[in-house]
């Protein structure tokens, strides 16, 4: 947009202001009596012409040609504006709101009060609505909207689609993607190009597995089984069966199929619960089977499969479920001699397993007394060296020695004990992961405190060496609904795997009915807290945080959250506070305490529930949890770490954010952050949660950011000795 008479030249795209005029969008009135592009030349009294202005006629380049200067018109430029004209040949409009006092007939700034309805900027030249297709500071930028719509004029974002091929901020889709807001992904052979609008690969070669639908597009269909799987179950267990995809004619989509996932309900909150996976290769005749246990007895659970392909999001739909309930006890006391007997055998050696119970925690009580900080732990280092934990092979080597760690326990009494504190729990997801509780050395130190109480700097011994570990454990006393959601917290986990940038989980032990869970040790605490220490005014001093370092933040937890969301869970505390930062300021995703194999309408209880100021404005509104509202929080995140550590809607209660968002309200841009980064913060937080980019594409936009970064400055730290201008910390409001 040009104003105040500029015009775009059709080669360049370019302003050429009018005499007076100057900047990228004319909208700087030079000094009186001066022009040229700097406002470099002078006419009047001390001009290099040594005249005044009047009867003075410039050359300009077209389509100005011969002009008079600002507020000067007619032959020989003799004649001043009339009143409510200002410019050059006085060819601009005053917007003034006294029109009779009429405007400064060089700058067009009002004689007397504002502008009229309508205009705005200092002269009353800006619309206040931009024209179509025009957005941000002066409507100077252009936007590209579906249909040619109007786009949002402070951030150019559409409300509806972007135009074909264009980020609706930009022409250009990032290599890989295509369609209205560059939302598709295309596939073709060795990462080639497509077309930006219709997605059909150039080199028309597709990846592997994808085929091209005629037109040149490189897709496939999500397998879909069309029946429900056939469900046994007895008290505590049921099998699952189900056919290989493809066996009924109703089967949907395209193979291959290279697994299947198996779903279960979670009785106490309806949602479904990933069991696990079952490889398709090696097809039984009998199709496909699958025991899961432990359930509770007399317990309605409901039961579904899905197809995989290859790749991500190659997961079809669940299948129709099936709806069963598990058996109650059977007993038929007193028709059966045998049983009886059985039962009273049963009823005995529970005696004798209490009572033997009791005395070895008498025991065991006795050795943690003087040292009542520690649990035990007997290591007996030369005898488990080859004890071989699978895990162990991608465990990074922060192999530590057994300094500052108490072996509590491990006397001379303690040796015999040891290999009998070993018990298997039937949970069958911990099976790779468990060791015995002797390789578990629990420290004094207490590195946090969560929702299930203090977690401890321990070591725990794998295949090769000790290895620093944060270890949480699970009170026997816990209440049954707790013990459950403790226990999905790390199912969850173990489900998910391993990625550079999600927390590791490296053994579990059992002890004494006390469930112990190692996670890799992350010594530099949480990204919030890194972030508030390393403002300039924060003491830590800019030179540990680099706008590169800021980026690669964002991009390292983008790429964690992409790999959860294609595990298909949802983390639901996506914020600053749950990434922790290892030894080597690697960000890794943490707190899985509230996350979920599935999208959740949950109930809302009174406490551990999401922080509101983190979450979307269908879970404010309808308790909707998908993978598309943590990429919501994930904007959230994004804003965090751009405003270096500072608390969302500082002074705005969390109570009123819902009906906020609903009228359009969202998180101001930080200063310390350019327009391209809070573009994607404003995609992140599209109303309609499918207009939300997926993390996939979330990911690769920042990996383009984090390698431009030394042509462009993203996120900008103040150096120390600028104020800074960064956003407020208000702990108060942190949402905790
Ligand atoms: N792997 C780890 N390495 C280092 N410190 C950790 C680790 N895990 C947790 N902590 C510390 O312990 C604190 C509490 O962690 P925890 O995961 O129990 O918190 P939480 O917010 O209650 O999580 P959740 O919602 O998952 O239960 C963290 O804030 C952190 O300081």
């Amino acid at each position: 947009m040009c104003y105040n008479g500029g015009v775009c030249d059709d080669k360049t795209g370019k302003c050429i202001c009018p005499p007076g005029f100057k900047g990228p969008n004319c909208v700087t009135a030079c000094p009186a009596y001066s022009f040229g592009w700097n406002c470099e030349f002078r006419c009047g009294g001390r001009n290099l012409f040594g005249s005044s202005c009047n009867f003075v006629q410039f050359s300009l380049p077209d389509p100005f040609g011969i002009s008079c200067i600002s507020g000067r018109y007619g032959s020989g430029c003799s004649s001043g504006c009339p009143t409510g004209r200002f410019g050059a040949d006085c060819l601009q409009e005053c917007h003034c709101m006294f029109a009779d006092n009429g405007c400064n007939s060089t700058t067009g700034v009002c004689n007397f009060g504002g502008c009229t309805d309508g205009w705005l900027g200092t002269n009353c030249q800006i619309p206040d609505v931009c024209p179509v297709g025009y957005y941000g500071l002066n409507c100077a930028s252009m936007c590209h909207c579906n249909g040619k719509a109007a786009c949002d004029k402070h951030t150019g974002y559409c409300s509806g689609r972007c135009a074909p091929g264009s980020t609706c901020v930009s022409w250009q889709c990032d290599s890989g993607y295509f369609g209205e807001d560059c939302s598709k992904a295309c596939y073709c052979k060795d990462d080639t190009p497509c077309d930006a609008i219709t997605g059909s690969c150039r080199s028309g070669l597709c990846l592997e597995q994808y085929q091209s639908d005629g037109t040149g597009i490189c897709q496939f269909l999500l397998p879909v089984l069309s029946q429900p799987p056939k469900v046994e179950v007895d008290t505590t267990s049921a099998t699952v069966r189900w056919e290989a995809w493809g066996s009924h004619p109703m089967d949907a989509g395209d193979g291959p199929v290279i697994e299947y996932t198996i779903y279960r309900s979670n009785p106490s909150t309806g949602s479904w619960v990933r069991v696990s996976t079952v490889q398709a290769k090696y097809q039984p005749p009998e199709g496909f089977s699958f025991l899961i246990d432990p359930l509770q007895q007399l317990t309605v659970y409901n039961f579904s499969v899905a197809a995989v392909r290859e790749g991500d999001g190659g997961e079809g739909p669940r299948s129709p479920e099936t709806t069963i309930r598990t058996e109650p006890q059977a007993m038929t006391i007193g028709t059966n001699i045998g049983l009886i007997v059985a039962v009273c055998a049963l009823i005995a050696v529970i005696v004798i397993v209490v009572v033997v119970d009791y005395l070895r925690f008498r025991r065991f009580s006795k050795r943690l007394r003087p040292k009542s900080h520690s649990i035990a732990s007997a290591v007996n280092m030369n005898s488990l060296a080859a004890y071989d934990n699978p895990l162990a092979d991608d465990i990074p080597r922060n192999s530590v020695t057994m300094e500052g760690y108490d072996d509590v326990g491990n006397d001379a009494n303690d040796g015999a004990d040891a290999a009998t504190t070993y018990e298997e729990v039937d949970l069958p997801w911990t099976k790779s992961l468990t060791v015995p509780i002797d390789q578990l050395s629990l420290g004094v130190k207490v590195i946090g405190t969560g929702h299930f109480g203090e977690v401890r700097l321990a070591t725990v011994l794998l295949s090769d060496g000790h290895l620093k570990a944060a270890v949480k454990q699970l009170q026997v006393n816990a209440p049954a609904s707790e013990n459950e959601r403790f226990l999905e917290e790390y199912r969850t986990l173990k489900d998910i795997g391993t990625h550079p940038n999600i927390v590791r989980m490296l053994a579990v032990a059992f002890h004494e009915d006390v469930l112990y869970v190692a996670l890799e040790y992350l010594s530099n605490g949480d990204l919030r807290t890194y972030l508030r220490g390393a403002r300039p005014d924060g003491g830590v001093g800019q030179s540990s945080l680099s706008d590169a370092k800021l980026l690669q933040f964002a991009f390292d937890v983008a790429k964690g959250m992409q790999h959860i969301a294609a595990s298909g869970v949802i983390h639901r505390k996506v914020a600053a506070a749950s990434i922790l930062l290892d030894e080597n300021m690697v960000p890794k995703i943490s707190g899985f305490g509230l996350a979920r194999c599935a999208e959740v309408i949950v109930e809302k209880p009174k406490k551990l529930f999401p922080p509101p100021r983190w979450m979307a404005l269908e879970s404010l509104k309808t308790n909707t949890f998908t993978s598309k509202s943590d990429v919501w929080s994930f904007g959230i995140l994004l804003w965090e770490i751009s405003s270096v550590g500072a608390t969302p809607y500082a002074g705005i209660k969390s109570t009123s954010l819902g009906t906020r968002f609903e009228n359009g309200y969202r998180l101001p841009k930080p200063d310390s952050c350019n327009d391209e980064i809070y573009g994607l913060m404003q995609q992140c937080w599209q109303e309609n949660p499918k207009d939300r980019p997926p993390f996939k594409k979330v990911a690769s936009i920042l990996e383009g950011m984090a390698k431009g970064h030394k042509q462009q400055r993203y996120i900008q730290m103040s150096p120390r000795s600028e104020t800074p201008h960064y956003l407020n910390i208000r702990p108060d409001q942190d949402d905790k």
